[in-house]
């Protein structure tokens, strides 16, 4: 990386100077200038056939041509017959009729009336004769003949006018209302609509929304993932969002970073779709280009470009003609997160759906947040419930890059343009994602282990909703001593004893002995002055004489404790780089960002990195002996002693004390 021989290009430099967003909007004036643009897209209507209805929206009110049934008709086997001939019937008086010299079957005409001493066999779904008011079932008659040999009906039961039979449209009449428009499309809606005969429904056009990605470093899933690109998971997410908006979509792949295919992807779907999404490239630094080729749009062309939220900042739409273009951001948060804002509505708008419900609770913010000014920021959240049943929002703090800030949030909460930070116990309103709010049965808080997500998905295989948050050990001792989770995994060391873990232990928590885990150096096998070293002291040698990049790990973190006690006072390069997890310590060294880390041999060994043990330690689970009786919380606890899980926790590396 020393000595550079290569220079950046004229060209290279030309792109480098950023274009800055001149005309940031509010959240209010985007969402108008988008609602204006809607009476433009007119929807359609379209009459599908019966088996491509469902999930579709009804455009017109549907009245019955018919009578269903459209005839009276025999709800039972048995014999249709007058009830004033079997009045004084009963177990011990059976009345005598004579048999009518037909069968009626359903879809049978019958050809005789009954009268006054008659009765005619008729199956279910027969038509009921002329001259019949009531059916009796064939298990309260017998059969017999006279002396003539005719068939006689000997019947035990006498009967109500009307008994066991459905009488002509008493289901849906001729001229009844029997769908409004509006209405959803299920299979029940469909059952009523094949029963009054309609072959051809008349359906709203679902919007088509076309998608793609824009960016040299996406990949399709299911392609192999050359160093340095990711794959490509806004299309998948914005694209199912959109069907569940009730659109129908065009899924038109990637377009690499060029004016040429950029356009050509633009025009394939301004060509086939009524609204375009595409994401990334939107922020108008260098290589953001998508913004360029949209901004060529006439009619009227760019509607606002930049909206002061976080995130979504960079959102840009265009109207051209009757078609609506967006270019989402290429963060996978931000690109959803505006989605579901501005697109979703017009969507369901577009769909004749209902709008989502907006669903709010109040929270107690469960760390403080600091919020940049000048935008209002939208922050997701992770709710659980502490033991006064109030709920407590934990931030979801991995930022708008992450796809799973969105994807696991149960809402989110705003902090206003002007303010900069909200502490920790402030009440929020957070704005449930989605109709429901799941709470979880088990919350652990504290820190990441490996060993722990193998519990977690065990317990999670018996049916129980979890929810961990990985906030560091300090983190999940005052999480328990809050009472705000069930669980803490903690590997804390005390100085003046040694000990791990027993000095958090309260009158009110309890320590559950979990396994033990060695903490170590991870090094690349082939490093250079690095792989020779085989102790911590000549590793600390090593490191000072070559001035060698460390990478970090969190303050509160047990882990942190470790590197500090190995350093000594002692602040290598890399000292201040910081990152939340054993493995993307692992991650960094792996790919060269960094020489060396600290991380637990497990992840060492998944890694395939050099590895010299500094401490063992315990990891173990502190529980508020409130939350002990809690099923889940027992349920893990017997997890934990069972002793295939034990055994498959030996196999992952770590050590169980038995
Ligand atoms: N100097 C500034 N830099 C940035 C600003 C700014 O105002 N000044 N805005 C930031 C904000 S806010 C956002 S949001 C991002 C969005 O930028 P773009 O929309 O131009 O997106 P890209 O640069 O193309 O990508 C950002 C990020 O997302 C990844 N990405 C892109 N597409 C996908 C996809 N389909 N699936 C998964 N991930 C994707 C991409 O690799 C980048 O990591 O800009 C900030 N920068
Ligand atoms: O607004 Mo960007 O969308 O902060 O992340």
């Amino acid at each position: 990386m020393t000595g550079h021989s290569k220079k950046l290009s004229a060209e290279q430099i030309k792109t480098l100077r950023q274009e800055q967003f001149l005309n940031v909007v509010s959240l209010e004036e985007a969402k108008s200038r988008i609602q204006e643009a809607f009476v433009a897209l007119s929807p359609k209507v379209s009459y599908k056939p019966l088996h491509q209805v469902r999930e579709r929206v009804l455009a017109e009110d549907i009245y019955s041509s018919i009578d269903v049934p459209g005839f009276d008709r025999s709800r039972v086997d048995g014999f249709a017959l007058r009830v004033e001939d079997i009045f004084s019937a009963h177990p011990q008086n059976p009345l005598c009729l004579s048999l009518l010299p037909e069968i009626i079957t359903p879809g049978k005409t019958p050809e005789y009336e009954v009268t006054k001493g008659t009765a005619t066999a008729i199956a279910t779904g027969g038509m009921i004769p002329r001259g019949a008011n009531a059916v009796v079932m064939v298990e309260q008659t017998d059969l017999r003949e006279d002396p003539a040999g005719d068939p006689q009906l000997l019947v035990y039961q006498s009967a109500n006018v009307g008994q066991f039979i459905s009488s002509s449209g008493s289901d849906m009449s001729n001229g009844e209302l029997i769908l409004r428009q509006g209405q959803l499309l299920t299979s029940r809606e469909i059952g009523m609509l094949a029963a009054i005969g309609l072959s051809k429904v008349p359906v709203w056009e679902k919007p088509v929304v076309a998608v793609f990605s824009t960016g040299d470093e996406l990949v399709a899933p299911g392609n192999p993932l050359p160093p340095g690109q990711i794959y490509d998971s806004n299309a998948a997410i914005l694209g199912s969002a959109a069907e569940e908006a009730g659109a129908e979509v065009l899924y038109l792949g990637i377009a690499v970073d060029t004016r040429e295919a950029i356009k050509e992807k633009l025009n394939q779907a301004l060509d086939k779709a009524d609204i375009v999404l595409l994401s990334g490239g939107t922020s108008k630094g260098a290589g953001d280009i998508a913004y360029h080729c949209v901004a060529l749009l006439k009619d009227p062309g760019i509607i606002f470009h930049g909206v002061a939220l976080k995130p979504g900042k960079p959102l840009c739409v265009a109207v051209s003609g009757h078609k609506l273009v967006a270019i989402l951001p290429g963060f996978p948060t931000s690109a959803i997160f505006t989605f579901h804002e501005f697109i979703a509505p017009l969507l369901r708008r577009m769909s004749f759906r209902p709008e989502d419900s907006k669903n709010e609770i109040s929270a107690k913010l469960a760390i403080t947040q600091n919020s940049d000014r000048g935008r209002t920021e939208y922050v997701m959240v992770s709710l659980i419930r502490n033991s006064l049943e109030d709920y407590i929002a934990y931030p979801i703090a991995k930022g708008s890059g992450s796809v799973t800030s969105f994807s696991q949030a149960d809402g989110f909460f705003s902090i206003p343009a002007l303010t900069e930070q909200l502490t920790a116990g402030t009440e929020v309103q957070v704005q449930i994602i989605g109709q429901h709010l799941h709470m979880p049965d088990l919350v652990i808080i504290g820190s990441h282990c490996t060993g722990l997500d193998y519990l977690v998905s065990q317990e999670s295989l018996s049916g129980m909703l979890v929810k961990t948050f990985s906030i560091g050990s300090m983190g999940g001792v005052q999480a328990a001593q809050k009472e705000e989770c069930d669980i803490a995994g903690i590997h804390l060391i005390d100085p003046k004893t040694g000990q791990y873990n027993t000095h958090c232990v309260t009158p009110d928590l309890t320590l559950i002995k979990g396994y033990g885990r060695l903490q170590g150096i991870v090094f690349r096998k082939d490093a250079t002055f690095l792989k020779d070293a085989k102790t911590p002291s000549e590793f600390l040698e090593v490191i000072k004489t070559h001035s060698l990049l460390m990478i970090n790990r969190n303050a509160g973190s047990g882990t942190r404790v470790v590197i500090d006690a190995f350093l000594n006072n002692f602040k290598p390069e890399g000292y201040l780089h910081t990152t939340r997890s054993h493995n993307a310590v692992a991650a960094a060294v792996q790919q060269k960002r960094a020489d060396w880390g600290v991380t637990i041999e497990t992840v060492a060994k998944s890694y395939g990195l050099g590895f010299i043990a500094l401490r063992p330690e315990e990891y173990d689970f502190l529980i508020p002996k409130s939350r002990l009786h809690r099923p889940a919380v027992q349920k893990f606890l017997q997890l934990l002693h069972t002793p295939t899980i034990r055994s498959h926790l030996k196999a992952m590396g770590f050590s169980i004390i038995e």
